[in-house]
């Protein structure tokens, strides 16, 4: 029985889903993509090639490897782009809740019901149907769910809105005993550096106390200044418009001091190593491309 525990986004990884890039399909028609990096690469003819972001995946995997970390993988269904687990569930405490994901996204959970079913089926949770919800929406920090979403009244016309209200409110009736603070995320169709696609692509906590944020993230300086309240203005690591499109917010912690990066980050992995943390780097700029990166690909299930 697999025994679900993740309370925050750092604490030591026993086991872990890590996405997989093999079979993802040919390049998309530019009316399938869903988020606008993919668009533009499309449009560029500089979509990622399979065999590089298969390398890339490997890279990542063979960082698990090292640190002893458990990795489950998705069955892979043909044709069709499994690399962003972290999307399609998430584990708060000792649930596994199934995402309403983006219709398109949708048969991507199927390949992950065998590792479901290793499960305790009392804590396999679907929301309704009208809650929309996606895990990179959602950042467990000790009594905090911090949850991204879209609050304008044109939210059906974003494809790259995931999380509605809906899904903010039915995580406040789920955990009453947590500080569930939703966070209204900038959102574009069209223009990569203006879309928020996810939480987890404007902001991140990483170690014991600190965070990487994107200021222009967020709609409503107020979610900006309650987060600054929480972390300190010190332990925030800011980055800008280019360094989000590149995905910086988006690495992946192993331990509060071991941390899975992308080379090229190098104001960002210079601040980590100050602060302390082991930063593993690995190229993951092919993927970035499909505006998703190491955070994204990961789904944890046992952080201890
Ligand atoms: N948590 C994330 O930001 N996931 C990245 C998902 C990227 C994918 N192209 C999507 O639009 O769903």
């Amino acid at each position: 029985m697999l025994k679900l525990h993740v309370t925050d986004e750092t604490s030591h990884l026993k086991e872990v889903i890590l996405g997989i890039a093999k079979d993802n399909g040919p390049v998309p028609a530019l009316e399938d993509a869903y988020d606008p990096k993919s668009i533009e690469h499309i449009k560029a003819g500089t979509y990622p090639k399979e065999s590089d972001m298969i390398k890339e995946m490997e890279a990542f995997n063979a960082v698990f490897e090292k640190y002893n970390v458990k990795v489950h993988r998705p069955e892979i269904l043909k044709d069709c782009n499994q690399i962003f687990s972290r999307d399609i569930a998430f584990v708060i405490d000792d649930y596994f809740f199934k995402s309403n994901i983006l219709p398109d996204r949708e048969k991507e959970l199927d390949a992950i019901q065998y590792i479901i079913d290793q499960m305790d089926p009392s804590k396999v949770i679907r929301p309704p149907g009208e809650v929309h919800i996606e895990g990179g929406d959602i950042m467990l920090w000790g009594e905090h769910i911090f949850i991204g979403t879209y609050k304008g009244a044109d939210y059906p016309d974003y494809i790259t809105a995931r999380t509605n209200m809906q899904g903010v409110n039915y995580i406040k009736e789920m955990f009453p005993g947590k500080i569930v603070k939703e966070f209204d995320l900038q959102k574009s169709n069209t223009i990569a550096k203006d879309n928020a696609l996810h939480l987890d692509c404007c902001f991140q906590p990483v170690g014991k106390d600190k965070a990487i944020i994107h200021k222009e993230g967020f709609r409503d300086l107020k979610d900006y200044s309650y987060l600054v309240n929480i972390f300190g203005k010190e332990n925030l690591f800011h980055i800008d418009k280019d360094e989000m499109y590149h995905m910086n917010s988006n690495i992946f912690s192993i331990a509060p001091d071991v941390v899975v990066s992308e080379k090229n980050f190098t104001r960002l992995n210079q601040w980590l190593r100050s602060n302390g943390i082991t930063v593993e780097e690995i190229p993951y700029a092919e993927i970035a491309k499909q505006e998703g990166l190491l955070r994204c690909s990961t789904m944890p299930l046992i952080r201890q």
